[in-house]
């Protein structure tokens, strides 16, 4: 048995290898970057209006207009003191040109531009550069691309970035009692849940799971199945069978499939029979049955060390410390995981905090932190993982 610390650390001490590939930028959302990606050229790479309506020369209430510049135009007009040419969004705004003023602003007699107000000088013009320079760099090898990030890299020129590859995730869950949902429920069973509550929370963190298969309480079918699905795993996720009932199969068909244990049982609650293993550049997670056991194992141990091998710099959920709003006594003598809820700023612990119980944890946002046998008063601080 490792404490929660421990297991983090083995978690994280792995050596892993990260491969690369080139992605299209259509397809690269979520992927992190394995290169650092810097500015080539000043952006805006010139002056241009940041209003539909005039650049102007020089600061008065009054000018004569000469001509008009739409975006994309790259005619080289020179502007003379006094003088104004209708602009649109984006255009370059010409040599000389003082201000632009918004036509909402202006009014027109003839040839001439009569502005309810003097410009300030530089309104309404983007500068070359006013957002990133040349040789600027814009991002670090690790970061997440974001929908922004896209944006950006777009922005920027570029259409393939070099990002880390996705692991590829497997999922196999196991139990005789386990059906399917949408199938008709007979005397003793329960619903297969694990690997779709698993799968989406993958998901949702931008690992989608490849293939599943759900193995009946057979040690043959066990070691069978971890066989197949190993084979084309990166990180294989099993749930259920790995405590110490006499069905229990799946640490020991683990390691007759060659995983080495990395830890077995972490001292905590939920998910104490927690294990995870190594084949090579393999990885296991078994997670324990019991629904909220498995899926807050995800979050704590596994999601941090899917970002680790996707080369991401986020580690798993966010933490942060909130005051709780009422009086919370911990009795477990394991150091525990609690369904709770983050509102304004404060925590709550939910009702329901059995390892078996799902639902307070899909009411909930948050896995809170509390020592074993710790009483926190009203409004004291504590850590909480935030699952968005
Ligand atoms: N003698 C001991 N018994 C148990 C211990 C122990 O230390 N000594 N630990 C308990 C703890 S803590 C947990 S957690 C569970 C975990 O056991 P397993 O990982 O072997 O899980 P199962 O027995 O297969 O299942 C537990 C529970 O969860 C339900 N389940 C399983 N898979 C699914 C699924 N895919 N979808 C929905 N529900 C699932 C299953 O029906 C059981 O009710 O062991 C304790 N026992
Ligand atoms: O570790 Mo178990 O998940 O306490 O029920």
């Amino acid at each position: 048995m490792v404490t929660i610390q421990e297991a983090l650390k083995i978690i994280n001490d792995q050596n892993v290898e990260l491969k690369t590939e080139s992605r299209n930028l259509n397809d690269c959302l979520g992927f992190s970057l394995a290169e650092n990606i810097t500015a080539s050229f000043d952006m805006p790479s010139f002056d241009n209006s940041a209003m539909d309506g005039y650049a102007l020369c020089g600061i008065s209430k009054q000018y004569i207009i000469v001509g008009e510049v739409a975006a994309g135009d790259s005619s080289d007009i020179e502007l003379e003191n006094g003088e104004a040419i209708r602009i649109f969004t984006g255009a370059r705004v010409p040599e000389n040109t003082s201000a632009v003023m918004m036509q909402e602003k202006t009014k027109l007699e003839g040839d001439k531009l009569i502005l309810e107000e003097e410009p300030k000088p530089g309104q309404s013009i983007r500068k070359q550069g006013g957002e990133l320079k040349t040789g600027q760099e814009v991002f670090k090898k690790n970061y997440t691309i974001t929908a922004a990030g896209i944006g950006l890299i777009g922005a920027l020129g570029i259409d393939k970035v070099e990002v880390y590859k996705k692991p590829k995730i497997n999922l196999i869950t196991t139990g005789n009692e386990l059906i399917e949902p949408g199938k008709p429920k007979k005397e003793g069973q329960i619903y297969e849940s694990n690997s779709y509550a698993l799968a989406a929370a993958a998901g949702k963190y931008g690992f989608p799971v490849t293939q599943k298969l759900q193995i009946e309480d057979d040690f043959k079918a066990i070691k069978s199945g971890i066989k197949k699905l190993l084979e084309t795993s990166d990180v294989l996720i099993l749930s259920g069978g790995i405590s110490v009932g006499d069905y229990d199969y799946v640490k020991q068909a683990l390691e007759e499939n060659g995983v080495k244990e990395q830890f077995y049982k972490v001292f905590q609650k939920p998910g104490k029979p927690l294990y995870f293993g190594r084949k090579e550049n393999k990885f296991v997670f078994a997670l324990p049955g019991n629904p909220a056991s498995s899926l807050s194992c995800f979050y704590i141990y596994v999601l941090p060390f899917l970002d680790k091998i996707n080369g991401s710099k986020r580690l798993g959920l966010e933490k942060y410390s909130f005051p709780i709003s009422q009086n919370y006594e911990n009795r477990s003598d394991r150091p525990s995981f609690l369904k709770a809820k983050v509102t304004d700023s404060k925590v709550e612990i939910l009702n329901g905090q059995g390892s078996s119980m799902i639902q307070s944890m899909a009411q909930g946002n948050a896995l809170a932190f509390i020592d074993a046998e710790t009483l926190i008063k009203k409004g004291e601080p504590i850590d909480c993982y935030i699952i968005s």
